[in-house]
């Protein structure tokens, strides 16, 4: 599904390579955890997957696409395939939980009758049933980042890509989302999570990918957050 080829990123000016020979693959319906202290390279690998930007060297492939030759016009696309979610929610202000999901599907020109069936269901799926009129804002943080699960996901996207989704949850609700992301990598969805939650990777036994200074230092099935 990914596919990293010695993927080097520098950004303008940097001394440093952001990410620096990068090789790995990554299977469709895996689930994986990125982990490494801040500054390693966890969101530039995030951003290289979204085509935010492109390798500065090797080539990058996600779903059977090559990014680095990928014409501009055909990104809107590729990122239809990838669902996303962050640690700060980022739910459309002033609309309602149905408002948020439902929008996902307006933009990218789905029938009203087919936006109508889906969204109720997707909002059962992440199990906010009955909340589908209150305003997001006023939900807790927890069903707030469901309601953006929901969004990323109601298009069912063959990657979901979740950069600290439970960075701002306390260790209980984490948990409830940590369930919710393995429901939907076991409906055959590729997950990436980047975190800093130890106990999270710890419990989960998933393969752990980690960064350091750029460089991918290890790659571990049923891995752990720390080989220290
Ligand atoms: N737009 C940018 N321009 C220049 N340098 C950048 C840019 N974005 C990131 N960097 C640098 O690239 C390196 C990797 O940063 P990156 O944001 O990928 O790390 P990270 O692991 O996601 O960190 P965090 O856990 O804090 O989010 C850092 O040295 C950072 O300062």
């Amino acid at each position: 599904m990914i596919t990293f080829e010695d993927v080097t990123k520098f950004y303008p000016g940097q001394e440093r390579a952001a990410l620096r020979n990068i090789n790995l693959e990554i299977g469709r319906g895996e689930f994986v955890f990125l982990v490494g202290q801040s500054g390693s390279g966890k969101t530039t690998f995030i951003r290289l997957i979204l085509r935010e930007y492109r390798p500065t060297k090797g080539t990058l492939y996600v779903a059977g696409k090559n990014l680095s030759t990928m014409n501009q016009w055909k990104v809107p696309a590729l990122r239809r395939q990838i669902g996303t979610v962050f640690q700060d929610f980022r739910l459309l202000p002033g609309k309602t939980v149905y408002e948020n999901v439902a929008f996902a599907l307006q933009v990218i020109g789905r029938p009203a009758r087919e936006i109508r069936r889906i969204v109720p269901e997707t909002l059962d799926l992440v199990g906010l049933t009955g909340k589908a009129d209150r305003p997001s804002e006023e939900l807790s943080g927890g069903e707030q980042q469901r309601v953006a699960i929901a969004r990323a996901f109601v298009n069912r996207p063959k990657i979901l890509i979740a950069d600290e989704p439970t960075g701002n949850l306390d260790p209980e609700t984490s948990v409830g989302i940590m369930k919710l992301l393995d429901r939907i990598n076991k409906a055959d969805t590729t997950v990436i999570m980047a975190t800093h939650d130890s106990s999270i990777v710890d419990q989960m036994r998933r393969r752990v990918l980690e960064l350091r200074q750029g460089e991918l230092v290890r790659d571990q099935a049923k891995g752990v957050y720390g080989t220290a």
